[in-house]
């Protein structure tokens, strides 16, 4: 197959940061996709409607493809209350909240302590059924990096689930077997998003023959059995799994640096990045599923009503894309993309 045509895809996680980048990452996102699930962890954080609402409106004024509808997110803290979640709701702009355990990632200090702080909280959004967004890794330090989405996975969310059986819970960026085992098995209000760079590649891609900086991302890349595990998920058809690219740029002096953020970059090449997983593993009349179907089918919202096509044509990425007054190395940079969006 060297041509594709979709229904218009989206993306159900990504950072569009703020600021003077909102003109870069909103120009990337908005290109193909018809919605994204924008990250609320900001300094300081999405923690109300009110912050919702003007960051919907700063990122609009970023000036998006006409038709693209960023679809916001409330960023849970200790101090969140239920009437916070009655009130983004009642906004129409806020489709989910955001569960970040405190210190597990980027811009999380704020985040939520201990998941029983906010028990009432989460008793209000399954009755609003609001999605709960969880990054999924325990922060204990005694616990190694590698294992902490597994552990987290084990110890807060098999009782939480249990707690909330009508909770809509989406566990982002999934990196493990485990995990793929897990969403699996629960019910059918339980799903995943997986980004194309845990699929495309595993920790021996980022850290033998030297280290590479921009694969550093959390939860960080794992072995290949657990690679493997992600894309027979999501080239599988299976409506629990759905794409969240979790494109998280970085300035690339701070992924550069003797202690990096965590992120990587794929909004310039996403659709473009899953296809050639898609492809490798003859798939590719699986991806409108996972892309464009799968996502707004769990959220309860309709998919897009128009296209987009995909064909086998090369084109170069960038060693470097501009990030407002500043540059991010993009994944694949350098290298040659193997699909190129013709129309959509
Ligand atoms: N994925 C990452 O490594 N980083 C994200 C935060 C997150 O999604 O955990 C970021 O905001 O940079
Ligand atoms: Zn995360
Ligand atoms: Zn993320």
């Amino acid at each position: 197959m060297t041509r594709l045509t979709i229904t218009r895809p989206d993306d159900w996680h990504v950072h569009l940061r703020d600021g003077e980048v909102l003109t870069n990452t909103v120009e990337d996102i908005s290109r193909y996709f018809g919605r994204a699930i924008v990250m609320p962890n900001l300094v300081p954080p999405v923690v109300n409607a009110k912050g919702a609402t003007e960051y919907h409106e700063r990122i609009m004024a970023a000036n998006p493809r006409e038709g693209f509808k960023p679809l916001m997110v409330l960023y849970l803290t200790d101090n969140t209350t239920p009437a916070d979640i009655a009130e983004a709701k009642a906004s129409g702009l806020v489709y989910a909240a955001k569960l970040y355990p405190a210190g597990a990632t980027t811009n999380s200090s704020s985040g939520v302590t201990d998941v029983n702080n906010i028990s009432d909280v989460i008793a209000a959004m399954q009755e609003h059924d609001m999605p709960l967004l969880i990054h999924g890794e325990v922060t204990d330090k005694e616990i190694d990096i590698f294992d902490r989405e597994a552990e987290f996975i084990d110890t807060i969310l098999k009782p939480l689930v249990a707690n909330y059986p009508d909770l809509k819970v989406v566990l982002e960026h999934i990196t493990t077997k485990n995990a793929v085992d897990f969403v699996k098995a629960a019910g059918k209000n339980v799903g995943a998003t997986i980004t194309a760079h845990h699929l495309l590649y595993n920790r021996n891609h980022m850290l033998a023959g030297g280290i590479r900086p921009h694969f550093f991302c959390l939860p960080i890349l794992k072995r290949n059995i657990h690679q493997q595990a992600l894309v027979e998920a999501a080239t599988s058809g299976n409506e629990k799994f759905f794409l969240g690219t979790d494109s998280a740029p970085h300035a690339k002096h701070a992924k550069e640096s003797a202690c990096g953020c965590a992120g990587s970059y794929t909004a310039h090449a996403a659709i473009e990045l899953y296809a050639e997983v898609f492809e490798q593993e003859n798939a590719l009349d699986k991806l409108e599923a996972f892309a464009s179907l799968n996502g707004p089918n769990f959220y309860r919202l309709p998919v897009n009503n128009d296209t987009i096509t995909i064909e086998k044509l090369s084109w170069p990425v960038p060693e470097t894309m501009a990030f407002g007054s500043d540059v991010v190395v993009p994944i694949k940079a350098g290298e040659e993309m193997t699909w190129q969006v013709v129309e959509g």
